[in-house]
């Protein structure tokens, strides 16, 4: 039998259902009414407003994700409360503590759970810090099923009110017109686990077996490099990461705000540390400043020499391994759904550095490497005008890499480029630079049935035919999936482009994280249906 529903994106429109008895904190400030106001108006097209056939079964699951979006919220604003700051080594508590609170959520929804221990880490100050454990759990174990390995990672980037957010970032807040949840981690990645868990909730509650196994690997350390995981995987090679027949990562966004996608490829990421030291402790530049070549000079020197005005990695050979655009490849790029002013929109800037080419701001944020500086650690940043040299200063920057290129190769023409800037500036001041984690790109095969399956699953939740994407950020263990597992891996973002992953006044939109449970669910419903047809 097939139950009809209306195409859920017409509940963008203002007759939302209200939200007035949802027991939710509201936050209204003039930045966020700002900020919704400036949101261009949703255009559907008209095929967007036709009815759409979902599976009888897939519909009542629908249903039971709008009744409890209220417990849904709730669940999701209990994991942001934990701020679980993998680069923070005094937050390393808090990243175990949302380590073993999603482990209770998975022992309750029957999985058998396994927390790993996966080592330690070693700091820049010479520290040793046990790393959080990594969760392996399973759901299901039924030979006729096909099982399916789920990574999310519980970790989030650093966030702080003095950073400019307009709420508390680990208070997860509604916004004064019920559309959006803001705070750490709201997209990046604990709300996209948390649709795990509603979507598996969903099928129990509604009494509707599972139509796969699961697996699941949960980890508190991706935002800092996916530390201790990869030997975890190599370890359990023949073990828990066998018998897999699909992989499914959620930890990224579409490419608008409007139409969903799904994601074939990923940058790698090659992160560096240059330290400069100049003294055995900060001074006052009144008494010392002339007499000594100073560590912060030094270093923006060699970060200058980085990158030119136009974006240019200044590396030799560093774009060698490059692989030429083919005519086929330019094809891909002509239909994708992509609007180069909504996007400068986002940002904040009127001018890009390829104007208004789509398929040149595609092509550098997929497939060509660049580099990004994001940091000087002891450098003064604070407010007011202290008058430091400071003593020791550490620049950060980080290389985006693409297919063909490998991190080692990166490491080895990053430190000879850098070692020969720093003898051309003839400072004696004390010199390294290292590569802190190194990780390759990913691309996919979209052919395979985890993608048709997926489409099929967005064509049920939005009755549309998603775009295929690639992704210009890294999630360091994607490749290690596909190899370990030896089977193909799909990346189903569930957050919009402007969700503000890493930024201040992160957030998900609530449609995303509701609609997205519902994705969840249908994906697992359409490898159940099409796994037998492979
Ligand atoms: N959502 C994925 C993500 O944000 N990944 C990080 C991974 C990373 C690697 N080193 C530091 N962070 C990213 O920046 O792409
Ligand atoms: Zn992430
Ligand atoms: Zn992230």
């Amino acid at each position: 039998m097939i139950c009809v529903i209306l195409y859920p994106w017409i509940r963008r429109s203002p007759c939302v259902t209200s939200t007035s008895s949802i027991r939710l904190r509201k936050f209204c400030s003039r930045s966020i009414r700002t900020l919704v106001d400036s949101i261009v108006p949703l255009k559907p097209s008209p095929e967007f407003f036709k009815m759409s056939a979902v599976p009888e079964e897939l519909g009542k699951i629908f249903q039971y994700v709008d009744k409890n979006k209220e417990r849904f919220i709730e669940r999701l604003r209990d994991v942001v409360r934990i701020p679980s700051v993998s680069s923070a080594p005094d937050k390393r508590d808090d990243v175990i503590a949302m380590v073993r609170v999603t482990e209770e959520k998975l022992k309750k929804l029957g999985a058998k759970t396994e927390l790993c221990d996966v080592g330690t880490q070693k700091l820049s100050d010479g520290r040793t810090l046990r790393l959080p454990p990594v969760i392996l759990a399973k759901l299901g174990d039924d030979p006729s099923k096909p099982t399916v390995l789920v990574y999310g990672h519980l970790d989030v980037q650093p966030a702080a009110k003095e950073d400019g957010w307009n709420t508390e970032p680990f208070d997860l807040t509604l916004s004064c017109d019920g559309k959006k949840l803001y705070g750490r981690g709201a997209s990046d990645d604990k709300g996209p686990v948390m649709c795990w868990l509603n979507a598996i909730e969903s099928y129990q509650n509604c009494d509707i077996d599972l139509p796969t196994n699961l697996k699941f690997v949960f980890e508190g350390m991706e935002e800092s490099g996916s530390e201790g995981l990869e030997e975890l995987l190599e370890a359990k090679r023949d073990s828990f990461f066998k018998g897999i027949h699909y992989v499914c990562i959620s930890d990224n966004y579409w490419l608008g705000t409007r139409k969903p996608c799904l994601t074939y490829g990923l940058r790698g990421i090659c992160y560096f540390f240059i330290e400069i030291e100049c003294a055995v402790k900060d001074l006052h530049s009144g008494l010392y400043g002339g007499v000594l070549n100073e560590a912060t000079s030094d270093l923006i020197h060699v970060l200058d020499s980085l990158l030119d005005r136009q974006g240019k990695i200044k590396i030799p050979d560093l774009q060698n391994d490059v692989l030429p655009v083919t005519d086929e490849e330019k094809e891909l790029y002509k239909n994708i759904d992509f609007n180069v002013s909504e996007f400068k929109t986002e940002i904040g800037t009127n001018q890009l550095l390829h104007n208004e080419d789509k398929a040149k701001i595609l092509m550098s944020r997929w497939r060509f490497p660049s580099l990004s500086i994001h940091g000087i650690e002891g450098a003064f940043a604070e407010e007011g005008s202290k008058t430091v040299i400071p003593r020791k200063v550490v620049g950060k920057f980080s290389i985006r890499i693409v297919p063909n290129m490998e991190p080692q190769k990166v490491e080895e023409s990053v430190v000879k480029y850098l070692t020969s800037v720093w003898n051309k500036r003839g400072s004696n001041n004390k010199f390294k630079v290292y590569m802190t984690h190194g990780a390759k790109s990913w691309v996919s095969d979209v052919n395979h049935t985890n993608y048709t399956a997926a489409r099929a699953a967005v064509r049920h939740v939005f009755n549309v035919e998603p775009d295929l994407t690639r992704e210009g950020g890294s999630i360091p263990i994607t490749i290690n999936l596909e190899d370990v597992t030896g089977t193909n891996v799909i990346l189903i973002p569930i957050g919009c482009c402007d969700d503000g992953a890493h930024s201040q006044n992160e957030k998900i939109d609530v449609l995303n994280y509701i609609e997205g449970s519902k994705l969840l669910a249908a994906y697992l419903y359409e490898i159940g249906n099409q796994h037998q047809k492979s």
